[in-house]
């Protein structure tokens, strides 16, 4: 079992500045004791409002590099896009100055683009100093959704990133094919912190706690590490 850090606020507000503040400590110590630092990313509503606040931090953005934790197969025009999601929330004001590593290459798919992808990240300040997961209500985090097709090789391989085609549904939407990190990707990191918001992805992480499939609930693959610094912050 990860190394749980287990924190339920009352409102979004609280935890939003909880967040900030822990990231804007993150960064500096890292900062500080390395001269860079390296925060992977996820999208979603949870962590968009700490994203802005962030932004507008005196930070020497220009030592941070911004990594995603995950990606849709889309142009970064796409309405869907992560990478334009953290372009339009976290790198803004003074964090325009962070180096932003991308997933979404030339490559026509997912699978295709992957071991570019693999080359970016394998050259990122490593282990990462932090990284921002969220999960759906369907256990998914990062793009390890259930079952997906590449899921077993995302939670088998010690690669940073992998491709996968989603089981298309709800949650998923009509884009399935992405590129996320893998299960290493995810340990590979000094602290991860899961966002999770409302009452019945609640019941999702508590199930996720108890033993039982990864491929039917993937958070429960991360939950699983054993090294795994994590942080879990809940809101209504
Ligand atoms: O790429 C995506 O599909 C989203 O980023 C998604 O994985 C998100 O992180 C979770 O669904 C949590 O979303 P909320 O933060 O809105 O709860």
């Amino acid at each position: 079992m990860a190394l749980l850090n287990e924190k339920f606020f009352d409102s979004k507000d609280e935890m939003t500045e909880h967040l900030a503040s822990l990231l804007e400590d993150t960064l500096n110590a890292a900062l500080n004791k390395d001269g860079q630092a390296s925060m992977l990313v996820s999208g979603g509503s949870s962590p968009a409002p700490a994203y802005k606040r962030l932004s507008n931090l005196n930070l020497d953005w220009n030592k941070v590099t911004v990594a995603m934790v995950d990606e849709r197969w889309v142009e970064p025009t796409h309405e869907k896009s992560n990478e334009a999601f953290i372009n339009s929330t976290l790198l803004q004001n003074n964090a325009l100055n962070a180096n932003f590593v991308t997933m979404k290459n030339i490559a026509e798919s997912a699978m295709q683009g992957q071991d570019a992808v693999e080359s970016k990240y394998q050259s990122l300040k490593q282990p990462f100093d932090v990284t921002i997961l969220g999960m759906g209500p369907d256990g998914h985090t990062a793009s390890l959704f259930p079952n997906a097709d590449g899921l077993e090789s995302a939670l088998e391989t010690e690669q940073l990133v992998c491709a996968i085609n989603a089981i298309q549904s709800e949650v998923t939407g009509s884009i399935t094919e992405r590129m996320s990190l893998s299960l290493a990707g995810i340990a590979n990191t000094q602290h991860a912190i899961l966002l999770i918001s409302g009452d019945a992805k609640r019941k999702i992480y508590e199930e996720a706690k108890k033993p039982g499939s990864e491929l039917d609930i993937p958070l429960r693959a991360v939950l699983g590490l054993s090294d795994l610094n994590l942080s879990v912050f809940w809101c209504p």
